[in-house]
């Protein structure tokens, strides 16, 4: 009986555990260099990115936004307006002559003085009309008068505009004593300003908008705030940034960032003392993670295709090695016909089927004779040539369904199914004949041999072990009958 093999690994196991070994490597050095790449571009943006921004932003509405309010500064500390005031605004021409030279000199798109006195808006054209405490369109001048700043910015429409959107910055004007005299400045249209808003979105491909001390979003670019807000929208109405409107009540600068449909948003925001506004500078992680993104699929695509074939590669080792090794434990290698250990699992098989087919299974055991003999007078390279030369006779004379095995020594079992005892006698003596008459051929020398045969047949109750040792028995009769001969064994 073979002894049971230890338990070792099968292929399948060890290719799994290649799979998952290299796999969880892989993946945990992918996702670990992901999330390095991730954490450096989020402080990427936070820290460099957006303030740079937001400084350039910065630089260019100093230009753009802060200019016109130097000019109202200057037209508030004007001596000809204070004068022309003071005189008691005899006529028109003078202050709207004024106002002309501004608004084209400056580029204003609009300018204008209030008088105190005499509640009239002058405009560059002329005389526009008297302000009314009751009309909400004058409500800013009253607002201008009582704040304790010096100006305002105010979007509103202007009617001497065609009721366009403008964005007005509303000076107060005082006389030599500190006396409330008037309110003064210029406007830009909103359009103008949006226009510019655009172009800085366009100029740093990143968000920019304009918030109010109360939390509106007062100057977007054409396309909107934040999450498609419009103008006059409050941040709080902006799924996200509710917790951020709390914190802008007093001015305050900083980061932020909020999560829309699970992607990163971050904020620059910055007060801006001379507008009285935020400028909020945004960005979102979208755009910037795609290329790690796309750099971590094509990581895993590779670990992929790497990791298919590496284990492909091994599976096709492991099978040759396997099958080779199976060969090697079932083969033997002198005469590469089955060992005993290949014989009986297929001599098994053949019972078994004999049994259930209710088929006839005849046993033929060879041993040639005198073999030490043999060995002591032409060498044990010879007797090793006699065994192969024999072994090659066995295996012509079988058919498809025969089981040939090396037994040990010079020993051989031929197992042929489905065949009578007769007929395995006559290929028995078919055999003997053969070998007795065949020349082996060995290092010049020509060496002859013969065989004594047992032949035995399957008994109903017999296994493999009993059917052997009736043809042991019948090879034994067969020696001692003085060999070359074949004996069979029917009990
Ligand atoms: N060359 C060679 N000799 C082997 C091999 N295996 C066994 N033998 C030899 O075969 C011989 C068998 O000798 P014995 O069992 O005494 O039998 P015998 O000399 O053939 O005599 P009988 O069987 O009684 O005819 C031994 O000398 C073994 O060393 C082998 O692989 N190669």
């Amino acid at each position: 009986m073979p002894s049971p093999s230890p338990k070792t690994a099968s292929p399948r196991s060890l290719v799994f555990l290649l799979l998952v070994l290299l796999g969880c490597g892989f993946i945990a050095t992918s996702l670990a260099s992901y999330y390095a790449a991730l954490d450096s571009i989020r402080d990427g943006i936070v820290n460099n990115e957006l303030p740079l921004t937001s400084d350039n932003v910065y630089s260019e509405i100093q230009k753009d936004l802060v200019r016109p309010i130097l000019i109202s500064s200057m037209m508030s500390r004007d001596t000809f307006v204070r004068d022309w005031v003071l005189g008691g605004e005899q006529t028109a021409e003078p202050m709207t002559r004024y106002l002309q030279e501004v608004q084209s000199h400056y580029g204003a798109v609009t300018s204008f003085f209030v008088s105190e006195q005499s509640k009239t808006y002058y405009q560059a054209k002329g005389v526009l009309k008297k302000i009314d405490q009751q009309a909400d369109r004058d409500a800013w001048y009253y607002r201008l008068r009582d704040r304790q700043e010096p100006y305002e910015i105010n979007v509103d429409i202007d009617m001497a505009n065609g009721d366009r959107m403008t964005v007005f910055i509303n000076y107060k004007v005082f006389d030599y004593q500190q006396r409330f005299i008037g309110a003064t400045g210029v406007g830009l249209t909103v359009d103008a300003v949006v226009q510019l808003i655009d172009e800085y979105q366009q100029r740093y491909n990143r968000r920019v908008y304009f918030v109010d001390a109360n939390g509106r979003i007062v100057l977007t670019g054409a396309n909107g705030g934040p999450l498609g807000a419009r103008i006059g929208d409050q941040l709080s109405e902006v799924h996200g940034l509710e917790g951020l409107n709390s914190k802008l009540s007093h001015p305050q600068s900083g980061d932020f960032s909020y999560q829309d449909h699970g992607h990163g948003h971050y904020l620059n925001v910055r007060f801006i003392p001379e507008l009285d506004w935020y400028l909020f500078v945004e960005t979102h992680e979208h755009g910037a993670l795609a290329s790690i993104r796309q750099s971590l699929y094509l990581n895993l695509a590779i670990w992929a295709v790497v990791t298919l074939v590496v284990l492909l590669l091994v599976s096709l080792v492991l099978r040759r090695y396997q099958a080779r090794i199976n060969a090697l434990a079932t083969t033997d290698s002198l005469t590469e016909l089955p060992n005993r250990r290949g014989f009986e699992m297929l001599a098994n098989q053949a019972i078994q089927e004999a049994r259930r087919s209710q088929s006839t299974l005849c046993a033929l055991l060879f041993d040639l004779d005198d073999f030490k003999q043999l060995n002591d007078n032409h060498g044990h390279l010879a007797g090793d040539a006699v065994l192969r030369g024999f072994a090659q006779h066995l295996q012509q004379s079988l058919r498809q369904s025969d089981i040939v095995c090396r037994w040990g020594g010079e020993e051989f079992i031929l197992l042929l199914k489905d065949t009578t005892l007769e007929s395995a006698r006559q290929l028995g003596e078919k055999i003997r004949q053969q070998t007795e008459s065949s020349a082996f051929e060995f290092a010049g020398q020509t060496l002859h041999t013969s065989t004594s045969i047992g032949l035995a047949a399957l008994h109903d109750d017999d296994d493999l072990q009993a059917l052997i040792a009736r043809a042991d028995r019948a090879l034994y009769r067969a020696k001692q009958a003085g060999r070359n001969r074949l004996c069979e064994e029917t009990q």
